[in-house]
């Protein structure tokens, strides 16, 4: 495996407080990581920080080796193939839930072209494979609208796959979802990962349980402890000031 992202040496202030602190962090291609931490431990700042939403008062931020993310905008990091989910779930809610997949595929169409021309049979194919995986076939002619929160955020994870990003980063996704569509979500995720890297934001621990990945202890914006949940749920630190005893 080749390290994707880099994070070495990274800070950022707002006001004179440091909400990343000599951050380094590094995720390798196809990697699932979960990132944790309290409240304010910085992990929005640095998602912001690596889609160049936010920049950094110094450090770096690698790209696959090659590339200082701290020099791009959010167009250029999505153009790189950083694709973002935020927490709440962005569909179209008049559209279906099929057009939602057509009108995220990457090449450049028109809504017009998407809609209401015939599809290739190469973009047929692909968006029944992209439903199939989120597990929304069977609901492919509902309007978006009508879907669940649970299925709206999976909608968006397909858009988002329709993209075809190499690295997907996700906020919370589990934040208001049924246990079954939560652990529903975690496998979905591992899935994912392999072919696409994934860096998921979540405080649900049973759905960072359910990810069996590395996991990353943000505080005080810098990282606390590192590995397996049970490695860091073992270190008294990380007990201390996020998981209680
Ligand atoms: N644009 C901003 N201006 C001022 N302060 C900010 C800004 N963005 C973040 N902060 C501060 O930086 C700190 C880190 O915030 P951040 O949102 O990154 O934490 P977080 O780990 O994502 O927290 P949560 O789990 O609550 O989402 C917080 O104290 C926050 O108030």
């Amino acid at each position: 495996m080749s390290t994707q992202l880099l994070l070495d040496g990274v800070n950022r202030s707002f006001d004179g407080f440091k909400a990343i602190n000599d951050l380094s962090l590094a995720v390798e291609k196809g990697e699932l990581r979960a990132i944790i931490g309290p409240n304010g431990a910085g992990k929005t700042t640095m998602m912001d920080i690596i889609t160049g939403k936010t920049r950094p008062d110094t450090g770096r931020v690698m790209w696959n080796q090659s590339v200082d993310l701290t020099r791009t905008d959010e167009a250029g990091s999505a153009r790189l193939g950083i694709g973002r989910k935020f927490q709440k779930p962005t569909v179209f809610e008049t559209q279906t839930v099929e057009d939602n997949i057509a009108l995220a595929l990457k090449e450049d169409r028109s809504v017009w072209a998407t809609l209401f021309h015939r599809r290739s049979a190469e973009d047929t194919r692909r968006i029944g494979e992209l439903l199939e995986l989120v597990k929304l076939s069977h609901v492919a002619g509902w309007m978006a609208g009508d879907l669940s929160h649970g299925q709206k955020q999976w909608l968006e994870i397909g858009m988002l796959l329709a993209q075809d990003p190499e690295l997907l980063l996700v906020d919370e996704p589990a934040a208001g979802m049924t246990d079954a569509e939560t652990m529903r979500t975690a496998e979905l995720l591992r899935q994912i990962a392999g072919r696409h890297t994934v860096i998921v934001v979540e405080h649900d621990m049973d759905f960072v349980r359910a990810l069996d990945c590395r996991v990353t202890v943000l505080h005080q914006g810098h990282v606390l402890a590192e590995g397996s949940l049970d490695h860091v749920s073992a270190n008294e630190q990380v007990i201390e000031v996020y998981l209680g005893r």
